[in-house]
């Protein structure tokens, strides 16, 4: 018998009951990523692809409960944030990230599924821009997200270099700016290090609608890499890396927006 320690995450982020987004990507991210995945549900969802049916955040209480469970025993070594839908879950899971000094970590504002729920109400949306992106290591919003935190539309190449660094202003160190919504051939993921730097990961635009999860599987595969101690730059362009090779290879699953094969990467086809 053979034994070897591991990198251990954690995501905190609601629950997909379709399997394709929220924590079931992140988890299946981690795993094919090749650390060991814990979870905090911040709420339940009843999804499937072709949208949300039913969203039941989850009790403070036991919010609580489960990071205080994971933090007596595991060596969390990064984060992710997902959903988080309310004022209140926000503010649990701040206290918890202080309380338990997390970092590095991931915030993805996920604020509408892509079906159109929204998983975030205004409130929350305020709490994560003043209070959580502070404790953000990597912040990763699409365009829509973006602009709302930019609080201006972004139309043109110096609208996102600008929102970057505006965001960047309200805490979080480093800022990812997605392009999965941008329309064209190709996608721009635009990304300012803490350092001042910045780059762009472009990539070609795969016309397809099985995309389910794509914001979610990037954190997580952010976080993965993290854990393994690599650089913040190399983490996010291992994570690029891996999405970009997963959306080559679709899988015909549900009536609606697909959910990625996160398995993929390992040219299972
Ligand atoms: N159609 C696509 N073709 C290629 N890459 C995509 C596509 N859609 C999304 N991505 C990539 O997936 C990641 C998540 O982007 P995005 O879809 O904008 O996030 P979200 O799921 O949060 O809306 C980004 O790295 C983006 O470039
Ligand atoms: C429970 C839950 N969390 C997050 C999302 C949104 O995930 P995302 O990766 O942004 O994917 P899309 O919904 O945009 O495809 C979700 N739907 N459910």
């Amino acid at each position: 018998m053979s034994s070897k320690e591991v990198p251990q995450t954690l995501t905190i982020a609601g629950s997909d009951s379709g399997g394709g987004a929220g924590m079931q990507a992140d988890i299946k991210t981690m795993q094919e990523n090749h650390v060991f995945a814990t979870n905090v549900v911040v709420g339940l969802t009843a999804q499937n692809t072709l949208g949300v049916q039913m969203v039941q955040p989850t009790d403070v209480e036991m919010i609580d409960a489960q990071f205080d469970s994971l933090f007596d025993d595991f060596d969390i070594k990064a984060a992710k944030t997902g959903a988080l839908f309310d004022q209140i879950r926000v503010s649990a899971v701040i206290k918890n990230v202080k309380k338990h000094n997390i970092h590095p970590l991931v915030v993805d504002p996920v604020m509408v599924a892509k079906g159109g729920a929204r998983l975030l109400d205004d409130q929350g949306i305020h709490a994560i821009i003043n209070d959580l992106l502070p404790l953000a290591d990597i912040v990763t919003p699409n365009l829509p997200e973006a602009q709302v935190m930019y609080n201006k539309p972004i139309e043109t190449k110096d609208d996102v270099i600008d929102a970057a660094s505006f965001i960047q202003q309200l805490g979080a160190k480093n800022v990812i700016i997605k392009g999965g919504h941008q329309s064209g051939d190709l996608i721009e993921d635009y990304v300012l290090l803490e350092n001042g730097d910045s780059f762009i990961m472009e990539s070609p635009k795969y016309d397809t609608v099985r995309k389910h999860g794509t914001g979610d599987t990037l954190s997580s595969a952010i976080v993965a890499s993290l854990a393994k101690g690599n650089s913040v730059e190399d983490a996010i362009i291992e994570g690029k890396t891996y999405i970009d090779k997963i959306l080559q290879s679709e899988i015909l699953v549900g009536h609606g927006h697909g959910p990625l094969s996160h398995w993929g990467a390992e040219n299972a086809f």
